[in-house]
């Protein structure tokens, strides 16, 4: 796969550091030309896609039509319903693939009837069958992962959460509880405080730990979410070609910032709270 390095998963899967996110700008659009030019332009060979973005066909048809094979792409979705069988079956007809390498219960609402145990026993059955590398979730609270731990039999790989500055108050000791129960962290919504939230806490911290590290600030954002979770996985997006090459240059060209910088940021991400996706987080 491109350059970028990998975090090794509990189950002893390597996942490029660094993914491309169908889900946000790219929801339920036509996402052919978009992940064509991240892949072979801008090298980004791990898609986050999601049953939910109403776009997997279009993800697969673009791997298709550039001929990758299919060990040079790590391919990760999600399920969108109560179903995670069910689910998992239409998005492997959808992205043209009889294996994805990463799948995750989009949220625990989903599955809040199933069961989450339940749930969490069909993950294990369909990563048995060879339908998945490895099984994970996304926007689990502590709550839910003590239920899911107390039946599962494979922890979860992964937890796919909201990071960045604004959510850190809340999102650290979910972080912390993660990394101890080595379930690694993909952070979504990294640029957030640039995205969402321009002119707050966090830009003028952010603005002199890119001149300090000769970086841009979208690159220190990407490298501060990699490092407050413990070395975790970042996924992001960008229409523009430049832009994808300078996410990843984030983690071939940029050094790590100093503990110093990452509390910096932090502590100036805990003054103001901002909540983009799922308010269940913060209940
Ligand atoms: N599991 C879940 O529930 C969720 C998963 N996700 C996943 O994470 C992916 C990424 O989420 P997203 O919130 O988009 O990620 P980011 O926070 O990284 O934001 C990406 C956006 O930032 C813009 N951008 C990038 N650099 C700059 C800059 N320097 N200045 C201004 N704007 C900039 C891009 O727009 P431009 O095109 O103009 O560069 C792009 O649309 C999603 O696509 C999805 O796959 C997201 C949310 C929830
Ligand atoms: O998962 C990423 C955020 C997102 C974008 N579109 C939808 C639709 C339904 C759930 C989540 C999302």
């Amino acid at each position: 796969m491109s350059g970028l390095s990998t975090v090794k998963l509990n189950d002893g899967l390597q996942v490029p550091v660094l993914g491309y996110g169908t889900g946000t700008a790219l929801y339920q659009k036509e996402a052919k030309d978009s992940v064509k030019m991240a892949y072979s332009e801008a090298k980004m060979h791990h898609i986050d896609c999601a049953e939910m973005y109403q776009n997997e066909e279009s993800v697969g048809l673009a791997l298709k039509e550039l001929k990758v094979k299919r060990e040079n792409v790590f391919i990760t979705t999600k399920c969108g319903t109560a179903d995670p069988r069910k689910s998992l079956e239409k998005s492997l007809k959808l992205l043209g693939v009889d294996q994805v390498d990463l799948y995750l219960i989009h949220s625990p609402l989903l599955v809040k009837d199933t069961g989450l145990g339940k749930a969490w026993q069909i993950m294990e059955e369909l990563q048995k069958e060879g339908k998945t590398k490895s099984i994970g979730v996304s926007n689990y609270r502590i709550e839910d992962l003590e239920e899911t731990l107390k039946v599962a039999k494979v922890i979860p790989s992964a937890n796919q959460i909201e990071v960045h500055p604004y959510v850190l108050d809340k999102a650290q000791s979910l972080i912390d509880f993660c990394h101890s129960k080595g379930i690694h962290i993909e952070s979504y919504g990294p640029l957030s405080s640039i995205v969402r939230h321009p002119g707050g806490s966090v830009d003028p911290v952010v603005k002199k730990i890119a001149q300090e590290l000769g970086a841009t600030d979208g690159q220190v954002l990407l490298k501060w979410a990699h490092q407050i979770t413990h070395g975790g996985i970042v996924v992001t997006t960008s229409s523009k070609k430049e832009r994808l090459v300078e996410q990843i240059k984030a983690f071939t060209d940029i050094k790590d910032l100093s503990d110093e910088q990452v509390q910096a940021i932090a502590e100036a991400g805990k003054k103001e709270h901002h909540r983009v996706f799922m308010p269940h987080m913060d209940q």
